[in-house]
This record gives C-alpha cells, structure tokens and sequence, in this order.
C-alpha cells in the first residue's frame, strides 16, 4: 500500500502578453496527505488549481517548490521507475482520453505489459477480462474486442478506471471523474470507484466542483480557493459545519432538495475579505495563518 505526502506546493505559471510577464500562481502553499483506504475530495471553484496539484502529482507537470513524497507501506520511497505504476490518474473527459483507433482489450493490456503485470498472451487476455469484470464491463468477452465508440461515456469511463487500476496502481487521482456523464449514471460510476477503493485500500484523491458528492465519496474536505487552502476537515464536519465564507459560498451554490430555490447571487460574500481570510482546520479545530505569500496570487514580474 501506497501513502502520498504533498508538502508546501507551489506551482507558478508565467503569461507572457507581448513583452509582459505576469506570474500566476497556481497553487499556493498547499499540504496534503493521501492514504491507504481513504478518500480526500479536492473542491473549489474553476481556476482554483485543483488540475495543477493533479497533474504535479502524476508527473505532467512539475512543482515550482514544495514536495511531494510516495512511499511504500514501509516507509521507503516509492522507486522513481514504479512512480507511473503506483500513481495513476482517472481524467473528466471519457471521449478524448481514450483512443478511438484501438480496442479496449488494447487499452487494458497495454499497461499490463508495460508494468510487467502478465507472463503471456494468455494471461493478458484473461487479466483484461478480470479487470473488465472487476468494473461491471459484462459480458467483458464482448466488451473486450470493442471500439470506445461503441461504448457509452458511462461505460468509456469504467474502462478508464480498469485502465488505470491495471499496472497495480495503489493511488488514484480522479478529476472530475464523472462530471461529464450523464446525471442519471454518476452515481454508478462514483459508487464503482467506492468499491474499489475499498477492495484494494486505494489512496484517492477526488477532485470535484461538488460539494454533495464530495461528501458522499471522501472522509475528508480540502477546499481550495484561489490555490489556497481555505479549509479543511472530516467530510461531514465540512459540509455541515463550514466556517469559511468561501465554503459557505460552494454550500449555497450547490443544489439541495430539503432548501427551496437557488442562491446564485453572490452579494452576501465579500471576495476580498475571502482574499485575505486564514485557513478553518476541523482537525485542529482552530483558524490557522494564511500561508506566506498567499496574498500575492497574481503579480507582474
Ligand atoms: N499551463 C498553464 N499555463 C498557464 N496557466 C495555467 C496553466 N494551467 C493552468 N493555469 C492556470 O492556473 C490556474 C489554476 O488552474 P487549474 O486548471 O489547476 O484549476 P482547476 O481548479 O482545476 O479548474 P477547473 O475546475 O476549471 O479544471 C488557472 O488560473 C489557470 O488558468
């Protein structure tokens, strides 16, 4: 099993407009730990740097400080060779993150082989058909030789997850997994990763705009504003319990069937006092500093 520790991240992106630079900073100061068996919902709202901290995670970019440590049950650093094994990434567009050219038995045996998981053609074609079954892909004999056009985004993204659990990986990251499904289906998609996770003591990260289900599917709540961290805590302690302005903001702007209507006006929030508020920690149970430089999220060079 697979622990992840991201220590004091920053990512700083430079914007070049003719001659002018601007540093955007991404991700400000975040820590977090992932660990075996246990979900973490990353939420926020678009740009708050919840695909920056995923893609640093799975190697697609690289932090500008901070660290980020993947280690074994033992306490040993996961070797830089295993690092793609260990650490595999569920993407939010089913359609464009699988290739439409080869057949779903290709996508499912090709990080078979390439982690070394199989010892023949054989044993390929039968741990494809066992990872098919393992994500409710039946009859997987008729699934396998498939193309994903012939799939539905349901379906596409249950092959997505059997791709990414086929190297072995003990850490998932799944963004925004299911938020361009179908409504009617989320719900399987989500309840399938849950399972999963619960069978192989997966270490998930799941980023999401949505508060419901992020309280549904983690045990615990980061909230990142603007790269920051503006909260934290037990999932319910989070959602039932926000003392953040910017969390009781998400609150309200989510949809909930027991509170008629909807708030989309954001009137009753001041974003500048957002800007410069601390960070709420349910652990601690305590209103911790805003980290250094957190102030300065957009500055020209
Ligand atoms: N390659 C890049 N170059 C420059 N800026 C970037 C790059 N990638 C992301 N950004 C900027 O970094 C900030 C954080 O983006 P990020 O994609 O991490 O946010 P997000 O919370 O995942 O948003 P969404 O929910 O829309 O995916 C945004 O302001 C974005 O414009």
């Amino acid at each position: 099993m697979t622990s992840v520790k991201i220590t004091d991240l920053v990512k700083d992106y430079t914007l070049r407009s003719g001659l002018k630079r601007t540093r955007l900073r991404a991700v400000d100061h975040v820590s977090l730990e992932l660990t075996p068996g246990r979900t973490v919902a990353l939420v926020g709202e678009s740009g708050s740097g919840k695909s920056t901290i995923a893609k640093i995670l799975t190697r697609m970019e690289r932090p500008t400080s901070g660290t980020v440590e993947v280690r074994l049950d033992d306490g040993t650093p996961v070797p830089n060779g295993h690092y793609r094994r260990e650490v595999q990434m569920v993407f939010q567009d089913p359609f464009a993150s699988l290739n439409p050219f080869h057949s779903i038995e290709h996508h499912i045996a090709r990080p078979l082989k390439i982690h070394g998981r199989t010892q023949s053609q054989e044993d390929t074609r039968a741990r494809v058909l066992e990872m098919l079954e393992r994500v409710n892909l039946t009859p997987a004999e008729a699934i396998a030789p498939r193309r994903p056009h012939e799939l539905s985004g349901g379906q596409r993204q249950r092959v997505a997850i059997a791709r990414a659990l086929a190297p072995g990986a003990q850490v998932l990251i799944a963004d925004e997994p299911v938020s361009m499904l179908d409504v009617s289906i989320r719900l399987g998609v989500l309840n399938l990763l849950g399972r999963l996770q619960r069978e192989d003591q997966l270490a998930v990260l799941y980023i999401t705009h949505d508060l419901a289900t992020a309280r549904h599917f983690s045990d615990e709540i980061v909230v990142l504003y603007r790269g920051r961290v503006v909260e934290r805590g037990p999932s319910d302690a989070v959602i039932l319990d926000p003392h953040h302005d910017y969390t009781k903001l998400l609150a309200l702007a989510a949809p909930d069937p027991e509170r008629p209507g909807r708030v989309t006006s954001e009137a009753a929030v001041d974003r500048k006092a957002i800007d410069n508020s601390t960070c709420y920690d349910h652990f601690a149970g305590e209103w911790r500093e805003a980290a250094a430089g957190a102030k300065a999220a957009v500055s020209a060079d």
